[in-house]
């Protein structure tokens, strides 16, 4: 048995722009999702996801030449448990040349679903390295983070950015611009995250904002502004100047808005936390509802997100220095 942990993520500044090739900037956080493998003596993938409802549940099939796995689950619950797991396989039955190889794998995750925290980026990088170390392949961080990436890209319909995985991998604060990944330093955060307790589907609001890019020179011009504020927000990073790279933050969430990948509840938290005098904030992720990041050394954000209807959950973050945890 292999157990490996990775981290979620919020980003600072560039979701979306960066899927048209604008750099981004995101940050691991100390959430973190668990995965782990044993081989198996057949071929088949048995899944055991822990928190996709409230008891877990289990599924077990033979590959996708199989088919749907016949159990009493949801459709959506089904391919959401197995469809980013079942790629990651893959990649390590790819990368290892063992194509029979069969798994029974347990993932536990503290991140909400679909929430802008990355959780298939962290459950795929963990589920991609412990598989590999069950069969005595130890991934060398870049290519743990291109085939986390491969595998967000197949499920994605070829709609995703190396940011998150990459991020997820090495932990700490990165920046990405296409193909060019690169750890950053960046000063100490006091970052708050305030979660809606809902969710947005990121291949929607991804395909949304690449329609409005078509259809309209100023969203095009929307997007490359984002690549800007990044640009400037990198300076303020590298200054250390907290109050700037909260600034940046505002204007990030308002072309983000501009967009249309916010949402009521997203605005609301990010107006509570200007309210309570954050340096900055932003929805974080691909938007729709889900979660949004403040900056405040004080507690006064997070008090405010608590009072705040539509904030189910508010929290202080840390940032994660380490990406990967090899467990066991
Ligand atoms: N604990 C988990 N167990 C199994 N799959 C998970 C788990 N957490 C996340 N996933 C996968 O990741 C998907 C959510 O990813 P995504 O829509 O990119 O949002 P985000 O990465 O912002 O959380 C889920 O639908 C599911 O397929
Ligand atoms: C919208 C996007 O830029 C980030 C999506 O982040 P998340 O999966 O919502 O955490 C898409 C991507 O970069 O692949
Ligand atoms: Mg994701």
């Amino acid at each position: 048995m292999a157990v490996s942990s990775a981290p979620g993520k919020v980003y600072l500044f560039g979701e979306h722009a960066v899927v048209y090739g604008e750099p981004a900037v995101p940050c691991a956080i100390e959430v973190r999702a668990r995965v782990g493998v044993e081989q198996r003596s057949d071929s088949k993938l048995r899944v055991h996801a822990e928190d996709l409802s409230l008891d877990g549940f289990t599924v077990e099939y033979g590959g996708p030449a199989d088919g749907r796995p016949d159990i009493d689950a949801s459709e959506s619950l089904v391919s959401a448990a197995m469809g980013y797991v079942d790629e990651a396989i893959q990649q390590v039955r790819d990368v290892t040349g063992e194509d029979d190889v069969g798994f029974d794998v347990t993932i536990e995750s503290d991140i909400p679903l679909g929430a802008g925290l990355g959780s298939s980026a962290a459950v795929v990088v963990a589920a991609i390295d412990a598989a590999a170390r069950e069969l005595d392949v130890t991934l060398e961080i870049d290519e743990l983070a291109e085939r986390a990436y491969r595998t967000e890209y197949e499920v994605q319909d070829g709609q995703a950015s190396r940011a998150d995985t990459f991020c997820s991998a090495t932990g700490g604060a990165v920046r990405v611009e296409g193909d060019d990944c690169r750890s950053i330093d960046a000063p100490d955060l006091p970052i708050v995250i305030g979660f809606d307790g809902g969710a947005g589907d990121t291949g929607e609001l991804v395909a949304g904002v690449r329609n409005l890019r078509e259809e309209y020179e100023f969203a095009a011009d929307t997007v490359e502004a984002i690549g800007d504020v990044v640009r400037q927000g990198e300076q303020a990073l590298a200054d250390g100047d907290v109050a700037e790279i909260g600034r940046l933050m505002d204007f990030n969430h308002g072309l983000l808005s501009a967009l249309g990948v916010s949402s009521r509840s997203l605005d609301s938290m990010v107006w509570a936390a200007r309210d309570a005098d954050a340096y900055g904030a932003k929805l974080t992720g691909a938007g729709g509802g889900g979660c949004i990041v403040a900056l405040d050394p004080t507690e006064e954000t997070e008090t405010a997100l608590s009072f705040t209807p539509g904030c189910e959950e508010a929290f202080r973050a840390e940032l994660a220095e380490e990406g990967v945890k090899r467990l066991e």
